[in-house]
């Protein structure tokens, strides 16, 4: 080890020597006239060639390199051996780097490159117009020759697409919110927003796996659909209408989707609209990537009703909103020019192109109390039905309470629930409340969930409402009898009427519409 020390100690000063040799013997231009052709011909004859991504590109900020440095942070097939860990300023997520002056190996579509990260102290200024970072950072992206094309054609490109989206994902996502209407802040934006941090996701959400499934891909889907959207002369958007009881998870499933697609959400509250063309202003300030929401849309818009009855919007059943017969109408009783045909002009019409890549999510109690216009194909691309729990959500709830798994509950109490679990017809979010209650004591929230479940099936049965035995009309007072104990508790003294749900039993829930 000393011999091999001592070797290159001496190599590196015969090196040195040569260098001022060269210095001595030549004039400046010469020697780099030297080192220049010398250059070249080793260049010539190397089979490699090497792109700089320098940090700087004069005085201003060089994008390309902070998107390697965001796509070295993340490739899956890259390796190295040794990488810097940083987490930037409003991000949640640690990211790993390429640490100084280290090099790492990466492949794509088959050809694999080598990137080296260069960093070098930037030699003093004494004077100059903009502050320079101290050290020089630059990458080195060194290449075979004959892939050279490749990789300028397509693999910068990558690089710079999934570097802009491990940037959106990495970066908090806000929830934007038109409180005050349409009136503009400081910054002339009609939108508030909070930082949006709901723990909701596809893995937490109660609900059928191929039902969730099917909604994971969609969204895959339409996220990737750039050229197949751009192909088929559609505008890129996609609608979904989530319906169902309340406590079913609509709320839930808007936030998972957010999370899962790294998307901010604009929660649009129509009541605060006072015109179309307000509207479209609002949605012409929402940006691409985004999911807008109208929550309850059966109830949104005849805000004087509402106000009148003093009950809350979300069971006025006197708001006939964008109820049919409110279609395309001007809402004149209550000064609201806001129309259902000015709302579809933004998911269907000519305005749906402005901005790209939006989701629209409408959510319902009341499928049926909807406009034929809004459910009409190409409007709300997939119907959800939210319905009350199953087996295979009760399963999830219960994995995600309690931490247990399927095979730790015993077969035979596995069969009650079985047996008892669509005949309570209870909600996740009923479920949930007993868990919450119970979940120190595993043995305890199960044996108490059962004994809850029972109740209410022997209570349904009692009320004749076992979905098959009874007409429709019995279903819907027992119902409704149910959502008004419920609200009784939620709005005290609010003396809402309450409206029938139909608990998704009379949709055939396979319910996709895809287009
Ligand atoms: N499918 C579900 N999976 C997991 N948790 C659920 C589900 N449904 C409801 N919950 C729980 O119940 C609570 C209420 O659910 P959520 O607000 O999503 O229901 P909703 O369908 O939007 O109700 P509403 O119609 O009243 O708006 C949630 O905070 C969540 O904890
Ligand atoms: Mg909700």
């Amino acid at each position: 080890m000393r011999e091999f020390w001592t070797s290159l100690a001496s190599l590196m000063g015969v090196f040195a020597f040569c260098q001022s040799l060269l210095s001595i013997i030549f004039p400046p231009e010469l020697r780099f006239a030297i080192i220049k052709t010398f250059t070249r011909l080793s260049n010539h004859f190397s089979s490699y060639c090497y792109f700089d991504i320098t940090e700087m590109d004069g005085v201003s900020t060089n994008e390309l390199y902070s998107a390697v440095q965001l796509y070295l942070s993340s490739s899956a097939s890259i390796s190295g051996s040794r990488l810097s860990l940083t987490r930037a300023v409003n991000s949640s997520a640690i990211t790993f780097g390429l640490a100084n002056n280290d090099t790492l190996v990466d492949t794509f579509n088959g050809v694999t490159v080598q990137w080296e990260h260069i960093v070098t102290q930037r030699q003093s200024q004494s004077f100059s117009w903009s502050s320079m970072p101290e050290e020089k950072r630059g990458f080195i992206l060194r290449v075979k020759k004959s892939q050279k094309a490749m990789i300028l054609n397509s693999y910068l490109d990558h690089i710079t697409d999934r570097s802009a989206e491990i940037r959106r994902k990495n970066q908090d996502r806000y929830l934007y919110t038109n409180s005050k209407g349409a009136s503009l802040d400081s910054r002339g934006h009609p939108w508030e927003a909070v930082l949006f941090k709901h723990p909701s996701t596809f893995e937490t959400l109660a609900m059928d796996p191929k039902k969730k499934s099917d909604i994971m891909e969609d969204l895959r889907d339409f996220a990737s659909g750039k050229l197949f959207y751009q192909k088929t002369g559609r505008a890129w958007k996609r609608g979904y209408l989530l319906y169902g009881p309340p406590g079913t998870g609509k709320s839930s499933m808007i936030a998972a989707m957010a999370n899962y697609l790294g998307y901010d959400i604009y929660d649009l509250e129509l009541t605060e609209v006072n015109s179309n063309s307000e509207l479209r202003k609002l949605l012409m300030k929402t940006s691409a990537k985004s999911i807008i929401v109208i929550e309850d849309i059966d109830c949104s818009i005849n805000l004087t009703n509402r106000k009148k009855s003093g009950t809350n919007s979300r069971y006025d059943s006197s708001s006939p909103s964008l109820q049919s017969g409110m279609r395309g109408g001007r809402n004149e009783e209550c000064g609201n020019s806001i129309t259902l045909s000015g709302l579809l002009n933004f998911t269907d019409g000519l305005w749906s192109c402005c901005g790209s890549e939006r989701i629209f999510v409408f959510t319902t109690n009341h499928k049926d109390k909807l406009d034929p216009a809004l459910l009409r194909s190409g409007r709300m691309d997939m119907h959800i039905c939210m319905s009350h729990c199953s087996l295979p959500a009760l399963k999830i709830l219960m994995k995600n309470y309690l931490g247990l798994e399927e095979g730790e509950i015993e077969e035979t109490v596995m069969r009650q629930f079985e047996e008892v679990i669509e005949k309570a017809e209870m909600t996740p979010a009923d479920l949930s409340e007993v868990l919450i209650r119970n979940r120190r004591d595993k043995d305890k929230a199960v044996r108490e969930l059962l004994e809850e479940l029972k109740r209410r099936a022997v209570r349904s049965r009692k009320k004749g409402m076992i979905p098959g035995e009874q007409n429709s009309s019995e279903m819907e007072e027992a119902v409704e009898e149910e959502e008004q104990e419920k609200r009784a508790l939620e709005i005290p003294k609010a003396g809402s009427e309450d409206e029938i749900i139909d608990g998704c039993s009379d949709d055939n829930d396979g319910d996709k519409k895809k287009n």
